[in-house]
């Protein structure tokens, strides 16, 4: 008998007060914290970490998605929206399910980063657009539904978000001139239950932020799950840039491109919204969801959005209510383009040098991977420290040209040749992760990577630790959670862009990820190497590897 067998259907109980064995959903739990209690692997024995088994995906390109596990069961994807059932205790394949894709389908992105859970069902978005309901215990279709045509640029790479019966998922195509926005099913029939555009219709508020016909063409896609406050109701996504990537052929602020918005999980209605930097010109997408924490400020304690920006600022902001408010926002990496922030609204104002044009260059920094792009950061309530995924040290230009909207081709208003990307002279390091203490609005320590851009989702643990790969020489690495000491590394067969989980079995704890390089870490790769900063040439592949201590 394998672990299908006593299949542990998924409940709302569940998914808001996890099991600590278990790794229900794409960040572990609602807030996104990206954190596992569990604790037998700790500071003092996690050197004795090894391989218990692995499994090759066959697949090429970005392997992004956590190891979702129930009960022994682990739901991994793939590049083109397979999914793969594996025995969590052993790595035996249980089912996998393969999804055949339109001939004429370009990805622009061939990645997925996941799998949501809701009773004996299993959720999948794909890169043609539609959302696909499993049966957990076979791996067979239920339902699925076209959410939008694929050929107009829409796709699907993000794990979708389930609460209250609904299942959630944003679209993929800001560089394809699409109207981004969130749509809800009924997770049992599949129902179409809401949609919300990010870009406000005519009449609805911020409309008037989109000069003429702009706001039908003008992006803000969501293309990372979201966040999720039980209490409230109200989910919270970050969106990604307005398209083109030229922003003065789009005037005005564009709302609610590069912000982060509130969503009525019952009704699809926005309540509010922030936006982190307006008229967009720099290809920042805020997607990354904001982290849920408390943070205390002069003696009061604030519920907060925490955010560590594609713009290279660390935003705190406080959700009260119906409203979203800042409370404050500093830079994490070198960033030239903000002259100063509104100390009330936080809204930038922008060194106008700093900002590329319709044949207008500039050049800028952080480069157009910001700060940090998607990967997740986490947040560990024992040492109450964020640890950010970094990249310090580059910049990047970009010069626009006039275009034209068509249905399902790019539709950025740059030439690729005149896409730049720069190393700061005498940078001695690119690649880092940062510990910040949230209450304090200081940063603690860094780890920095010499040699390597790092594109690592993080893991933090109660056994005091922080997982990361995302260099290009291959290592997954752990690191103590308090001080930023190495503790342990391994090495894998491919990049490590994955995101790292936790979980325990019959009393073991795992921990486990994906290896397999691909989409933008290795096109950023492929630019530093043409820079001659760093040459390493990272192989494909995917392979799930799950590590525990030495018995
Ligand atoms: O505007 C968009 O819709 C969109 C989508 C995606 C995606 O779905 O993966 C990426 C981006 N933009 C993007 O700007 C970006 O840097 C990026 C990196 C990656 C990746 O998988 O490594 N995806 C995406
Ligand atoms: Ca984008």
């Amino acid at each position: 008998a394998g672990p299908l067998d006593s299949y542990a259907p998924v409940t709302q109980e569940r998914l808001e007060k996890p099991e600590d064995a278990n790794w229900l959903q794409y960040r572990r739990t609602y807030d996104s914290w990206g954190y596992s209690p569990l604790s037998q692997v700790n500071a003092g024995n996690v050197k004795d970490m090894v391989p218990v088994w692995s499994f090759s995906t066959g697949v090429n390109e970005g392997h992004q998605s956590p190891p979702v596990v129930n009960n022994g069961v682990m739901f991994i994807t793939t590049p083109q929206a397979q999914v793969i059932a594996l025995d969590a205790k052993t790595g035996d394949l249980l089912w996998r399910y393969k999804r055949e894709l339109p001939e004429d389908l370009t990805q622009l992105h061939p990645t997925n980063r996941g799998v949501a859970l809701l009773g004996d069902k299993v959720y999948v978005g794909t890169v043609d657009a539609f959302i696909v309901a499993l049966d957990a215990k076979t791996g067979k279709v239920v339902w699925e539904q076209p959410v939008e045509d694929y050929q107009a640029g829409y796709y699907i790479t993000m794990a979708p978000l389930a609460a209250k019966g609904k299942v959630m998922v944003g679209m993929s195509g800001g560089e394809f001139g699409i109207r981004g926005f969130l749509a809800a099913y009924d997770a049992e029939t599949g129902e179409p239950a809401w949609k919300t555009s990010t870009i406000p219709g005519p009449g609805e508020p911020g409309h008037e932020t989109w000069a003429g016909e702009t706001w039908k063409t003008g992006g803000a896609p969501v293309w990372i799950t979201g966040s999720y406050d039980p209490a409230t109701g109200l989910s919270y996504w970050g969106t990604g840039n307005a398209a083109p990537w030229m922003a003065d052929q789009r005037a005005g602020d564009n709302k609610w491109a590069n912000s982060v918005v509130a969503i009525d999980v019952e009704t699809g209605k926005m309540k509010s919204a922030h936006q982190y930097h307006w008229n967009e010109a720099w290809d920042w997408d805020e997607v990354a969801a904001p982290i849920l924490v408390d943070v205390q400020r002069d003696g009061r304690t604030y519920k907060s959005l925490v955010h560590a920006g594609r713009n290279g600022y660390l935003w705190t902001l406080e959700r009260s209510g119906d409203e979203i408010k800042f409370i404050d926002a500093k830079p994490f990496v070198r960033q030239n383009v903000f002259k100063s922030l509104d100390p009330k609204t936080g809204r930038p104002t922008y060194d106008e040098t700093k900002v590329p044009g319709t044949g207008k260059r500039a050049d800028f920094c952080p480069s157009l991977w910001g700060g940090k792009d998607w990967p997740p950061v986490a947040y560990n309530p024992q040492t109450r420290l964020m640890y950010i995924p970094a990249n310090e040290n580059l910049c990047g230009y970009l010069e626009g040209r006039q275009t034209e909207y068509e249905p399902g081709q790019l539709y950025i208003g740059v030439a690729i040749s005149d896409i730049g990307m720069t190393v700061h002279p005498g940078a001695d390091h690119i690649g880092e992760l940062q510990a910040w203490n949230l209450d304090t609005g200081e940063k603690v320590w860094t780890q920095k990577f010499e040699k390597s851009q790092n594109w690592g989702p993080v893991l933090t643990t109660g056994g005091g630790l922080v997982f990361m790969g995302g260099t290009n020489d291959r290592y997954f690495r752990a690191f103590d959670a308090k001080t930023g000491d190495k503790l342990w590394e391994t090495r894998t067969n491919s990049g490590v862009t994955g995101v790292p989980v936790s979980y325990e079995v019959d009393g073991v704890q795992y921990v486990a990820v994906q290896s397999g390089w691909g989409v933008d870490a290795q096109r950023k790769q492929e630019k530093l190497a043409q820079l001659g900063y760093a040459t390493l040439d990272v192989p494909q592949g995917g392979v799930v590897w799950v590590y525990a201590l030495r018995k």
